[in-house]
């Protein structure tokens, strides 16, 4: 495989409603498609999750950009390469930047899985046809309103609910849900909204059965984690402060977490979200797949990584129209009854939408 010829394209795709974290709104999403040609004329595809603003991530989408277009690229075309887990070798030597390195990288793992005569989800070594899922709900302004949105999920099948949670927006909130839904598989994550000095909120918690506690404290620290969560009842599942295979092997070597939510973007890439899933499985320590409100390219890959077997809590990547009102693919990701089937065709197995593409770009350039 050598690499040719990308296309990056600049989308906007308006939200079906905004997104709220203890960090900010996202009201209309933007990304990065990355159309990546091989030699043979391969088609591989690739999303850049990064936002707009520097505020989950240092990354944004213009740094991304600059990474792509003055090392990433320049690095990787016209190099002959066997094998996907080559490209993160390659790109090593450039320190972090993980989601515009995860974006190039995604798409040779599309073009190698086609060319292997595999589905990527088969090529990552993922054995499930079908994968649960759960929903992400951003803060809301009421929490009647929480709870009517809430009660819809479930009433789609949605195998878990995640909500956000902040100071002053916490233990009420999560009470109002835990009385209205006794039995819900339910989690909170803070996006690092606390500090230790919150530690009192945080054990309330432990009183509502959560799942887990996701990134309570500061987005770089698993030190305060440990600590921390040898006062809690509630496994406290690491999302931010985890960007690599080493990042996971000290916080489990610390206790930091009991879980790892592992997200392509945020780590580099599929080859080190696989590295992370084995080594996890290996700890005994459960994963599941985060989501960065991708559209359709950056959910089909959260899918074929899903299918992976320590994937065993259900993860974020709603439905396409959870979303949008229009995805980028055909046929997009349908959830029923809280399940995604796996596409077995070779590649993602789903079609990037040219037409609705086109009709997304801002602008867009070619590299050769
Ligand atoms: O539905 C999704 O794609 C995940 C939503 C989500 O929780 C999220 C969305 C944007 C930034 C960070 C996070 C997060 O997991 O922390
Ligand atoms: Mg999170």
């Amino acid at each position: 495989m050598r690499i040719e010829e990308i296309t990056i394209r600049h989308l906007k795709m308006a939200m079906k409603a905004p997104f709220k974290t203890s960090f900010g709104t996202i009201h209309e999403k933007e990304l990065l498609l990355l159309e990546v040609k091989d030699v043979a004329g391969t088609i591989g595809w690739g999303e850049t999750v990064a936002f707009v603003a520097p505020w989950y991530t240092e990354e944004t989408l213009k740094t991304s950009w600059h990474m792509l277009e003055d090392f990433l690229m320049p690095t990787l075309l016209h190099k002959e390469i066997a094998h996907p887990d080559e490209v993160s070798k390659l790109f090593a030597p450039i320190r972090r930047n993980c989601m515009a390195k995860a974006s190039i990288e995604g798409a040779v793992w599309d073009i190698y899985a086609q060319q292997t005569n595999q589905s990527l989800a088969q090529a990552l070594g993922g054995n499930k046809n079908l994968i649960e899922v759960g929903v992400s709900v951003g803060i809301q302004p009421s929490v009647g309103k929480l709870i009517e949105l809430i009660k819809s999920y479930v009433q789609m099948g949605y195998k878990r609910v995640k909500v956000k949670i902040k100071p002053g927006y916490d233990i009420e909130v999560i009470r109002a849900i835990r009385t209205e839904f006794r039995d819900l598989p339910l989690m909170a994550d803070a996006n690092s909204a606390y500090t230790l000095g919150d530690i009192d909120i945080l054990q309330q918690l432990d009183a509502f059965d959560l799942l887990m506690i996701e990134q309570p404290l500061a987005a770089d620290d698993i030190v305060d984690h440990a600590k921390l969560q040898k006062q809690l009842k509630t496994p406290i599942c690491l999302d931010e402060s985890i960007t690599s295979l080493e990042d996971a092997r000290k916080a489990i070597e610390l206790g930091s977490c009991g879980v790892i939510n592992v997200k392509i973007g945020r780590v580099g890439g599929l080859t080190e979200a696989r590295n992370i899933h084995d080594y996890c499985r290996e700890k005994g320590i459960p994963v599941w797949c985060g989501g960065m409100l991708e559209a359709g390219i950056g959910r089909a890959h959260n899918v074929a990584l899903t299918s992976l077997a320590n994937f065993v809590l259900p993860g974020d990547t709603a439905g396409s129209d959870h979303y949008w009102y229009e995805d980028i693919i055909q046929p997009e990701v349908i959830v029923e009854d809280g399940f995604i089937r796996v596409p077995q065709a070779i590649g993602i197995g789903y079609t990037p939408n040219i037409d609705v593409i086109e009709k997304l770009t801002i602008t867009k350039k070619v590299y050769k």
